[in-house]
């Protein structure tokens, strides 16, 4: 572990009532991880394994129980911690999207840095248009989200969350809601960020993009790390049979 690592998880539990009420359930059961600078950690496993909610904790969308995490050497559990200061350093890509909707591709990559940074309106621009050059989408600029295609619409998502300059980008399921001809552009865009030397945490039912672009791979199940290695290792010789048997039913 290097000296200053971006996330450090140590032993996390979260509980969610379960549906009926009656009870609850254990969503996260005593999680620890840790992410190094430009480090790509790739989070895999069964529907429910806890995945979402595990990336939804690291940038304070979801409360925690039990256990700790510092993100960029602030404790989130700290009260003094300024939560929207905190999640201004960390990108989130989400399965849907999320873009304004009444709002330009351009003006959802320039307000958040006018909202959230309190940079000059003139600045954000020419960062906005820089980032939509990055993301491929340039000639779509002037145009709303309803008449983007889903691969454009993540597109712009992606540009919004780097233009706040993050110190790690989070990606949930980043390619799950997009036509089968979209994803290969957004893991493409993924893979050149990773290359770039973004530290990235990703929950993906892609194997493709896991088993080469991923320093490290988690395995979850029922809210635990159940493996975890670097992708040669992990895929080829998996050495919990859970995993197998994921991996078997997957690959
Ligand atoms: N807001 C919530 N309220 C109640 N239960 C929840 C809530 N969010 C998640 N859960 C439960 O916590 C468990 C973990 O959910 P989570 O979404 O993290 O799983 P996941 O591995 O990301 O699944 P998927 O691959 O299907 O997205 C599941 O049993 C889920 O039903």
């Amino acid at each position: 572990m290097s000296a200053n690592p971006i996330v450090v998880v140590d032993k996390i539990s979260k509980t969610f009532p379960s549906a009926d009420g009656r009870g609850s359930h254990l969503a996260l059961d005593e999680v620890s991880l840790t992410i190094e600078p430009g480090q790509v950690l790739v989070i895999i496993g069964p529907s429910g394994s806890g995945k979402s909610t595990l990336l939804r904790t690291l940038n304070a969308l979801e409360k925690f129980d039990t256990g700790n995490i510092v993100v960029n050497g602030v404790a989130l559990a700290d009260k003094r911690t300024d939560l929207n200061r905190m999640r201004a350093e960390i990108g989130m890509v989400f399965q849907h999207f999320n873009l304004f909707q009444h709002k330009t591709a351009l003006e959802n990559v320039v307000l958040p840095q006018v909202v959230v940074r309190g940079r000059p309106r003139s600045e954000a621009l020419v960062r906005a248009r820089d980032l939509l050059e990055k993301v491929g989408i340039a000639d779509r600029a002037n145009h709303y989200p309803s008449q983007l295609s889903g691969g454009q619409q993540q597109r712009v998502a992606i540009a919004r969350a780097l233009a706040m300059d993050p110190k790690i980008m989070l990606f949930d399921e980043a390619t799950s809601a997009l036509d089968p001809e979209m994803v290969g552009g957004i893991l493409d865009l993924m893979r050149k960020l990773a290359r770039d030397g973004m530290t990235m945490a990703v929950v993906t039912h892609e194997m493709g993009f896991a088993r080469e672009v991923a320093d490290r791979i988690i395995f979850m199940d029922q809210g635990r790390i159940v493996e975890e290695g670097e992708p040669g290792s992990f895929f080829a010789s998996p050495s919990h049979e859970r995993t197998r048997a994921f991996l078997d039913q997957i690959l």
